[in-house]
Formats: C-alpha cells, sequence, structure tokens
C-alpha cells in the first residue's frame, strides 16, 4: 500500500495532511496518535469510504479509481462503528463479506459457505452464529466485524481500533489470529490501535500521527519513547523492556500526591 502526499477533508477541515506512508506486501503496520490524528480518516481514505487529494495504491488497485466491487475484493475494512442491520444474525452478517466475490445475481457458492463457516470458527463465533447480531456484546460484535471483514479475504486488511472492545484474553486471540493470516497467507495489515504495547508487540512498524501529519515512523522501539510519547499525547509514560518488545506504562502526571509510596511487595 502506498498514500502519497495524502489529505484528507472532513468538515471544511484538513484532518489528513500532505501524509507520505508506505506498507510493504505481508508487512504489518500500527498507526497510533492522540485521538483526533486522522487514523480512522486515513483508514477509511484508502478502503475507499473518503475522497481524497494525492495517490493511494492499495493491492495494486488505485484507491479512487479502482471501483468499489475491485477494491472490496481486495481490501477488507473492520470499522470502528459497524452500522448493523436490525434482524440480521451473526452468520448472516459474516457471509456479507462474500458479497464482492459473488457473481452479478449469483447465490453463494459451497467455496463461499466454508468461507463464513471457517471465519466463524476461527473466531470463536458458533455459540452465537444464528442469534441476531444487535443482541451481541461490544466484543462479541467486535469480532463478528472482524469475521466479515475475515471473510472477504482480501490482500490488505484495515482494523481499526481491533481489540477495543476485548478483554485481554480475547485480545490476544484475535491479534494472534491477525497475525497467523499474516504469516500463512501473506495478508498485509494496517491497523490503527490505541494499546501502545499491543501495537509495539505485533506491528513491524508504527506510525505515530500528529495533526493528520506523520510524527514518527518505524520500529516500536523508535517511535515507543516517553519523551516523543509525552509530547504528542500529553501524557506522561515510562517506557520499559518486555520480552516481546518495549512496554508503555502510564504514570500520573503529579505522582500518587498525599499517599506514600508502596515499597516494592508492600500491600496497599
Ligand atoms: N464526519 C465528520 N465531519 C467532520 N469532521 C470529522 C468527521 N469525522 C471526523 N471528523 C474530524 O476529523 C478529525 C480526525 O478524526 P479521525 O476519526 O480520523 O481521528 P482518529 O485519529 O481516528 O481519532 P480516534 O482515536 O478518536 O478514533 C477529528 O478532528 C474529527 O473531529
Amino acid at each position: 500500500m502506498v498514500c502519497e502526499k495524502v489529505t484528507v477533508v472532513r468538515g471544511g477541515v484538513p484532518v489528513v495532511r500532505d501524509l507520505s506512508v508506505t506498507v510493504a506486501a505481508g508487512e504489518w503496520v500500527c498507526l497510533v496518535g492522540p485521538n483526533g490524528a486522522g487514523k480512522t480518516s486515513l483508514l477509511h481514505a484508502v478502503g475507499g469510504l473518503l475522497p481524497y487529494s494525492g495517490r493511494i495504491s492499495v493491492a495494486g488497485a488505485d484507491a479512487a479509481t479502482a471501483g468499489e466491487r475491485v477494491l472490496a475484493c481486495r481490501v477488507g475494512l473492520m470499522p470502528q462503528r459497524p452500522v448493523v442491520p436490525e434482524s440480521t444474525t451473526v452468520a448472516e452478517l459474516v457471509a456479507l463479506g462474500r458479497t464482492p466475490h459473488l457473481p452479478r445475481f449469483g447465490t453463494e457458492s459451497d467455496e463461499d459457505r466454508r468461507v463464513v463457516a471457517r471465519c466463524i470458527e476461527r473466531l470463536c463465533l458458533d455459540h452465537v452464529a444464528s442469534r441476531p447480531a444487535t443482541q451481541l456484546s461490544g466484543g462479541e460484535l467486535q469480532r463478528v466485524v472482524l469475521a466479515r471483514a475475515l471473510a472477504q479475504q482480501p490482500q490488505v486488511l484495515l482494523l481499526d481500533e481491533p481489540t477495543s472492545a476485548l478483554d485481554i484474553g480475547h485480545q490476544q486471540t484475535v491479534l494472534e489470529l491477525v497475525d497467523a493470516l499474516r504469516r500463512e497467507e501473506g495478508l498485509t495489515v494496517v491497523a490503527a490501535m490505541h494499546d501502545l504495547t499491543s501495537a509495539g508487540q505485533y506491528g513491524d512498524r508504527l506510525v505515530l500521527l500528529e495533526d493528520g501529519r506523520v510524527a514518527a515512523d518505524g520500529p516500536a522501539a523508535d517511535v515507543l519513547r516517553p519523551d516523543l510519547l509525552g509530547r504528542v499525547y500529553g501524557a506522561r509514560v515510562d517506557v520499559v523492556a518486555g520480552a516481546d518488545g518495549p512496554v508503555v506504562v502510564p504514570l500520573r502526571p503529579g505522582g500518587r500526591t498525599g499517599h506514600p509510596v508502596p515499597r516494592a511487595g508492600q500491600r496497599l
């Protein structure tokens, strides 16, 4: 995926500004940055959902001219705020991912049904497959929406905060599944993530956005620095070495004023 001097304007305001970023085939790049930095807007421009100026080439297609169907066969977007039609079951919602692959006026083939069943199984959704999607918990729905994007069998997967509603166990399950698909099928992944530690654990590179521009682009060790994160997020953090990469630890800006600082091992 190549973005060259991309600008996205929303409500008359440029929210992605002259941004250039390249993601190699099979690479996993995490978009990080504060609320409103432009992560969703960039993902939607790449997915053909928002107009932009500049050039975006994704899975060999020009996002502006490729056409909805061609783009949908190659690019899957897991949105941050999914729209769920009333009374649609989980299985039906996941099956919608096959739509771009169906012949015009055609129906699902055995292969389409097999892909849908496999995605439902891999996201541990068998037990809710026949339930209306509107009756799911936020985390269950998030997994359904990922299953729908995977059912598209895209070459490039765009994830907008894919684990924000998931408990820690499901976070790991989902991110490991995406990583497995990347290794098995050469999937390219671009994921907007707020969990900086997870972003560093799974991303080959982190692109830090600030006011619609790239503030930093590189491996986790180069981007997850307390001084840089402190400036861009206005947060006080520490970064410590972990087994799978840097671990970002939030610190209270003024410390725990008025409370005794516990000694290591002391119970509070
Ligand atoms: N429909 C819209 N009309 C006008 N402005 C919008 C619209 N949607 C988003 N914006 C603005 O565009 C800017 C970028 O928003 P965007 O959702 O891309 O940021 P983000 O980095 O994904 O944020 P978050 O981390 O909160 O999801 C924000 O200032 C936001 O208020």
